[in-house]
């Protein structure tokens, strides 16, 4: 990918015919057609469920469709696709200690081909950030940013890359109005200017929010009740025409897209209350047979001219709050309609518009482009044709009839049907011709044998990056940094005050194997936090891989690398402290062989939290598990209870218990060569004056060549721990399947 400022793109047009989904025989969208061409904002619409993000992902291919074809620019997606497209999940997850810019920073050096860094790198995030319109913020930590402000970092991250296409999950949900036309604003810009083709999912927008947009898809049940043009603001086109054409007229004082929502929800509150202003939408037949037609309804198709020339003017809020929202939303809207008419003319006049060109932003362009046949286009024999053929008040009442009488499932089976016999569907979901396709993007254009890395940048970038990123985070919460180090330190600090210089005596012996017990399972245990490591970070992980970013490679590496030096210097300081409180022997290669013991068995401890965490999808499952295991771990350490004493079927877990290993160096480490002193008394109870004694005494070996042995075995248990949690990373909770995760872990 060449490092080209963020300008127009290689134009993509995205075709689908009669997609479909289905899981175990549940049907969760079918025969949806249509198409989006570069340039253009389409908005996919519908009440909750009704598939817009399967829609979403079965257009982005991060799901594949059980029936049907996507074609881009005519040809069938190659696999270089993953170049030209980019996607922003609803959920925004993102590290929340770091600035917009060091997302950005993070974002760009592991999309950016390796070549593009310095100036380069930050020209082209300056480009980004201007674009979005978060300059306001880059130097704002995520915590701190509004949620706007956050989905708009996230459509700065993808644009980055310099998607063709950009897909978004809603990213308008849980915004309010003012934060939520901004975004959409933006993405029309965004499309027109760049020549993009930008297709989202929005739950129910505000009215003003719909004329935005080029193109709707209307989905109810997984089914296309819809596509086609939105409509013009004081106009009943497009959309508005096509529901009034069958019936379901939108009165002045609804909001078309609740109006819509509510007729495929079969909603009839709404209507009643509707109804109850002297408004009547298409809900009740109380409504349509009375004073729907003379006040409510929004000028029809035949008479808009007029009324839209006496003023009719924009549509109408339901609510008074939105009512005064409309003059600013008009005033921003016009400076960001002439400003997107001057690209369009700039475009025009570079003669940079493809062969399918963006609709023009201007009002009237938009009318005349919106009349399609909209009410009149009905196939011949069709209800919508007989419908169409009625005066509106017999059309409106017969289609209540319909809602009411028809149920749910039929009803929405019912307008399903009219559009797909509707010309409407014809125009909209026609294959385009060679001559109308842009130029396929050179990241396209390779016959796709050759193939390209899966991503921007080899491992090394991609586990240096993400190492970073750790750092950065961790710098940023100085505090859990220190109060972990505290922990250790001070932890030491009372355990050696607690067991204060041991006397070489009979109970001083005992006390050294309470001292190692007590010392090696704090240890062990420290890096308890580990635990939660990837609940949290799991949708961070998976948004990235998704994306290309990295690999489940660099985000293991990156995550092992940044925990290791605290973890090393913390308790080795730890054992230092410890050690020497505690009065063990001052032999500094016996004092040597116990902090590589107690390194190794953090170490190994923290493989093993990690692991437990890598299995868990939320912190109660890691928690719960975490627990069962440490518990299991603990109890076969062979300190608590002999070997032999346990249930046969449980004596394996003592074999791998790493806790018993690094109990038994230490011990082994102390005792050999001490000389204990016994009193008399002592003597005549079978006091042992030698550790040697003590160890053989205790089944352990008496030289230090098995300490070797077993810290092979505690290094090797750490390694297959980590080893365990790739896979667990790679393979569980992905949403993808196993032998789609088998076949991602093979490419590069
Ligand atoms: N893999 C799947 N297995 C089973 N059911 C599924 C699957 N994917 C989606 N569904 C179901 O299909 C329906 C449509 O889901 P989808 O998320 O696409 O709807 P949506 O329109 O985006 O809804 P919302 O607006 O609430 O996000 C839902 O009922 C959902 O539970």
């Amino acid at each position: 990918m060449a490092a080209t400022p963020v300008g127009r793109a290689a134009g993509v047009a995205l075709e689908w015919d009669n997609l479909g989904f289905e899981v175990k025989d549940k049907v969760i969208v079918s025969g949806i057609s249509g198409r989006a061409v570069p340039g253009t904002l389409t908005l996919l619409m519908g009440p909750s469920g009704a598939g817009k993000t399967t829609l979403l992902n079965l257009l982005s291919r991060r799901t594949a469709a059980t029936s049907g074809e996507i074609l881009f620019n005519g040809k069938k997606p190659t696999y270089q696709l993953q170049r030209v497209q980019g996607f922003v999940e609803q959920e925004v997850a993102q590290f929340e200690t770091l600035t917009v810019r060091e997302i950005l920073e993070t974002t760009a050096r592991l999309k950016l081909p390796e070549h593009v860094k310095g100036k380069a790198l930050r020209d082209r995030i300056d480009e980004v950030i201007s674009a979005l319109d978060i300059s306001k913020c880059e130097h704002t930590r995520v915590s701190g940013c509004s949620g706007g402000e956050k989905r708009r970092l996230a459509v700065a991250a993808e644009l980055l890359g310099e998607p063709s296409l950009l897909f978004l999950d809603e990213p308008t949900t849980g915004l309010d109005s003012n934060a939520a036309m901004t975004i959409i604003r933006i993405l029309r810009r965004l499309a027109r200017e760049q020549n993009r083709t930008i297709i989202c999912t929005i739950h129910q927008p505000r009215a003003s929010i719909l004329p935005l947009a080029d193109q709707l898809v209307l989905l109810a049940s997984g089914r296309q009740v819809y596509t086609g043009p939105t409509f013009t603001p004081g106009h009943s086109d497009g959309l508005l025409a096509y529901f009034e054409g069958i019936g379901f007229p939108c009165s002045k004082v609804e909001n078309p897209a609740d109006h819509i929502v509510d007729v495929i929800n079969l909603r009839t509150d709404g209507d009643a209350a509707a109804g109850a202003d002297g408004g009547g939408s298409a809900g009740s037949p109380k409504k349509e047979t009375g004073p729907a037609a003379e006040a409510g309804v929004v000028a029809s198709s035949s008479s808009s001219a007029k009324e839209t020339a006496d003023g009719a003017g924009d549509i109408e809020l339901t609510s008074a709050a939105a009512a005064a929202d409309a003059d600013a939303d008009a005033d921003a809207e016009a400076a960001a309609d002439a400003a997107d008419a001057d690209a369009d003319a700039d475009a025009e006049a570079d003669g940079e518009a493809g062969a399918v060109e963006a609709p023009s932003d201007d009002a009237s362009d938009s009318a005349s482009e919106s009349s399609l046949p909209c009410t009149t286009g009905w196939a011949k024999g069709s209800d919508a044709h007989r419908l169409a053929a009625l005066p509106l008040e017999e059309r409106a009442a017969e289609a209540s009839e319909l809602r009411l009488t028809k149920g749910r499932a039929a009803f929405v089976e019912w307008i399903a049907d009219q559009f797909k016999q509707s010309d409407l569907r014809d125009s909209v979901t026609r294959r385009l011709a060679p001559d109308e396709l842009p130029a396929t993007p050179a990241a396209l254009s390779a016959d796709g044998s050759a193939r390209p890395s899966r991503y921007s940048v080899g491992c090394c970038t991609q586990t240096c990056v993400v190492t970073r990123r750790v750092f950065l985070f961790k710098l940023r919460e100085p505090e859990a940094t220190a109060t972990q180090a505290m922990n250790l330190i001070i932890m030491a600090a009372i355990i050696g005050w607690v067991y204060f210089d041991l006397p070489e005596n009979f109970k001083g012996v005992s006390d050294r194997f309470g001292f190692i017990a007590v010392y090696l399972l704090f240890i062990a245990f420290a890096p308890i936090d580990l635990l939660t490591l990837f609940p949290l970070e799991r949708s961070v992980f998976l948004r990235d891989t998704k994306a290309n970013l990295y690999g489940t490679l660099a985000f293991f590496f990156g995550r092992s690398i940044a925990e290791l030096p605290a973890h090393i210097l913390l308790s080795a300081a730890g054992g230092t402290v410890a050690y020497w409180m505690a009065g063990f022997q001052a032999d500094p290669e016996k004092f040597g062989i116990f902090i590589l013991n107690v390194v190794l068995m953090m170490l190994t401890g923290a493989s093993l939290l990690a692991f437990c965490s890598s299995l868990a999808r939320t912190l109660a499952e890691a928690n719960g598990i975490g627990t069962l295991i440490l518990m299991l771990v603990m109890i076969f350490n062979g300190f608590f209870i002999a070997e032999e004493n346990t249930p046969i079927f449980l004596r394996w877990i003592s074999q791998i218990s790493f806790l018993k290993f690094g109990l038994e160096v230490a011990m082994v480490n102390e005792l050999s060569g001490l000389t204990i002193e016994c009193s008399p008394h002592e003597l005549a109870l079978g006091c042992l004056t030698s550790g040697n004694d003590v160890l053989l005494a205790r089944n352990l070996p008496t030289t230090t060549d098995s300490i070797w042995e077993r810290f092979g075995w505690l290094a090797l248990t750490a390694v297959l721990l980590r080893l365990l949690t790739f896979f667990a990373l790679h393979f569980l909770y992905t949403g993808q399947s196993w032998a789609t995760r088998a076949r991602l872990m093979c490419e590069w």
